[in-house]
C-alpha cells in the first residue's frame, strides 16, 4: 500500500485529481476500450471533483471515453432529492465535464427489485472487464462505500443497513435530523472495490485519524472494512496531515520518506 501524505485538503485534492487524469491519459481510452472509473460521494472527494472539472476545462483530460460506476446510493430517496447520490454526482461533477450520460452508472435505490438491481450492477461492471481505478472515501468508522463494520471483506453489491454512527454523521446533509436520513442503502461490496485494478482512497481531517490508523497500521478486519486495502496489489491512500494524527511517528516518517520523490 502507498500512503501519500499531503499538507492539506487542497493539495490532497489536487494530487488525487492529477493522479486520476494521468491514469486516464496513460490508458488512452477509446469508445471500444473505455477507461472504467469507480467514484464516491461525500465531502472528501469534492475538492478532487473541482480540480478534475478544471483539468477537463483546460483540455488536460477528457471523460468522453470514460465509463463510471458510483459506489452507493440511498434506498428510497427520490433521484431528484438534493441529497441523493444521483443529485450529488450530477451537481458536483457530471454536469461540468464532457462525459456522455450513457457512460454513467449509479445504483437505483428506488428499483422495485433491489437485489436484482445489485446483481445487474455487478454484471454491468463485469461487462466492461472490471473497474480500472476505484476512487473512494472512508467513514469515521473505517467503512468503505457503505460497507459498515462487520461487512464481509469479500462482499458484493447489495442492500446494507446503515449504522447509527453513519446515520448521525450523514444527518448533517439532512437538516441535522437523523430521522430524515435513509436507514438502508445499496452499495458495492468490499470485494467489488478490491477487484478493481487499482484503488485510490481519499482521507482527510482529524475525524478520520482513527480510521487511517486502522487502515494502515491495524490488522485486516471486518470491523474496519477499509483495512481490506492491505490485501490489494495496487492500493493508495492519499491523506492530509490532520488525518495522520493517530499514526505512529515512525509510520508517518516512513511513508514521507519513501514517497519523497513521488510528486
Ligand atoms: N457512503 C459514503 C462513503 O462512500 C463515504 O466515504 C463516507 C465518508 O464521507 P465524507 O467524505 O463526507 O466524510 O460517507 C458515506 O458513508
Amino acid at each position: 500500500m502507498r500512503v501519500i501524505i499531503e499538507r492539506d485538503y487542497q493539495s490532497l485534492s489536487e494530487w488525487a485529481a492529477n493522479y486520476v487524469a494521468q491514469r486516464i491519459n496513460q490508458f488512452q481510452p477509446s469508445s471500444e476500450r473505455p477507461f472504467v472509473l469507480g467514484l464516491p460521494t461525500g465531502s472528501s472527494p469534492l475538492g478532487m471533483y473541482k480540480a478534475l472539472i478544471e483539468l477537463n476545462r483546460e483540455g488536460k483530460v477528457s471523460f468522453r471515453n470514460v465509463v463510471t460506476f458510483n459506489m452507493d446510493e440511498y434506498v428510497g430517496l427520490p433521484e431528484s432529492h438534493p441529497e441523493s447520490y444521483h443529485s450529488f454526482m450530477f451537481n458536483n461533477f457530471f454536469n461540468h465535464i464532457d462525459i456522455p450520460k450513457e457512460n454513467i452508472h449509479i445504483l437505483n435505490g428506488n428499483a422495485s427489485d433491489l437485489e436484482a438491481e445489485c446483481g445487474n450492477y455487478e454484471k454491468q461492471i463485469a461487462s466492461y472487464g472490471g473497474i480500472d481505478l476505484f476512487v473512494g472515501g472512508i467513514g469515521p468508522d473505517g467503512h468503505i462505500a457503505f460497507n459498515e463494520p462487520g461487512s464481509s471483506l469479500t462482499s458484493r453489491t447489495r442492500v446494507k443497513t446503515l449504522t447509527t454512527d453513519t446515520i448521525v454523521a450523514n444527518s448533517r446533509f439532512f437538516d441535522n435530523d437523523v430521522d430524515k436520513v435513509p436507514k438502508t442503502a445499496l452499495t458495492v461490496g468490499v470485494g467489488t472495490v478490491m477487484d478493481a485494478k487499482e484503488v485510490l482512497i481519499l482521507c482527510n481531517g482529524h475525524n478520520k485519524a482513527r480510521a487511517l490508523h486502522h487502515a494502515v497500521e491495524g490488522s485486516v478486519t471486518q470491523m474496519w472494512t477499509i483495512s481490506a486495502l492491505q490485501m490489494h496489489r495496487h492500493g493508495i491512500i492519499v491523506c492530509d496531515e490532520a488525518a495522520t494524527d493517530e499514526l505512529k511517528v515512525g509510520t508517518y516518517r516512513y511513508f514521507k520518506d519513501i514517497e519523497r520523490n513521488n510528486l
